[in-house]
């Protein structure tokens, strides 16, 4: 369970450039909750999830994982427990290693650095299977160096790779911005099997709200650093993309052109 409880996050305190990134936000997701996340940009989605993934220290409020308080607990350490992937396919994989090499070291996150450099008898074949899953032509590049690959295939990696160690949370920072259609939606449906399949307790933010009404069990809007809408499993089903734009016109204070392009 994450529950994030009355959080702030004001950057450039006290200057001309003062901006309220998250003002009193609290949400709790419970085990294996998908939810996605939209709102125009500066909304403070991604001061969200950094704050949860320890990259910022919220000036109020708490964040607790599972029971535990990890308000100040450092980014690295909560590393251990929380799976992110990024806009950005270049982060979240080391582009000089090898595909292998990446999915071992995933994998023994958080153990001690000597064992995490051996393989074990059948890690090749666990990580062939992994990634011909992802349809994406990887089962014969096991050993190309992540840097060659395209954005497609090192996104889906990194989600491998987020997932390979079962995260106490999963954070998606629109994941499929950056590819084509095509290997967007692919990239999607493996994230929603992982997701299902593992029992992920999610927050994924996106641009796309086809993306946001398809994926998930609950969707929050968010402007101004708060939550403006919350909507449940069975109110999302019944919910369409001219509704979510209608709250978003009534609540919001302008409309982003980029929350209309799904
Ligand atoms: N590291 C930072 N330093 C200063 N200001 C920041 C920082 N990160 C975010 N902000 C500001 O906080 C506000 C919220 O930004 P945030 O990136 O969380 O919004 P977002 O909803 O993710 O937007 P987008 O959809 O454009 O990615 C914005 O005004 C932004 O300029």
């Amino acid at each position: 369970m994450l529950n994030v409880s009355h959080i702030s996050k004001t950057f450039f305190k006290g200057t001309i450039n003062e901006k309220k990134a998250l003002n009193d936000l609290s949400l709790t997701l419970n085990d294996g909750d998908f939810c996605t996340v939209i709102g125009g940009n500066g909304a403070g989605k991604s001061t969200l999830l950094n704050s949860i993934a320890g990259a910022y220290l919220p000036d109020s409020g708490t964040i607790e994982i599972n029971g535990k308080d990890v308000t100040k607990m450092s980014e690295y350490k909560r590393a251990k427990f929380i799976g992110r992937v990024f806009q950005d396919p270049l982060k979240g994989t080391a582009a000089g290693m090898q595909v292998e090499e990446n999915l071992l070291l995933a994998s023994r996150r958080g153990e001690s650095r000597r064992l995490r450099w051996a393989f074990s008898a059948g890690d090749h074949d666990k990580y062939k299977a992994m990634v011909s899953r992802l349809d994406l032509g990887l089962e014969d590049r096991l050993s190309t160096r992540i840097g060659l690959l395209s954005g497609g295939q090192r996104q889906a990696l990194t989600l491998l790779m987020a997932t390979i160690k079962r995260p106490e949370v999963l954070l998606l920072d629109e994941p499929t911005a950056a590819l084509d259609p095509k290997t967007a939606a692919k990239v999607l449906k493996i994230t929603d099997e992982i997701v299902h399949e593992q029992h992920l307790t999610t927050l994924m933010i996106t641009h796309n709200m086809k993306d946001a009404l398809k994926y998930g069990n609950r969707l929050i809007m968010m402007n101004n650093g708060r939550i403006i809408a919350d909507y449940s499993e069975d109110e999302k089903k019944n919910l369409t993309i001219d509704d979510l734009l209608k709250k978003f016109e009534e609540t919001a204070d302008a409309v982003s052109d980029r929350i209309v392009l799904g």
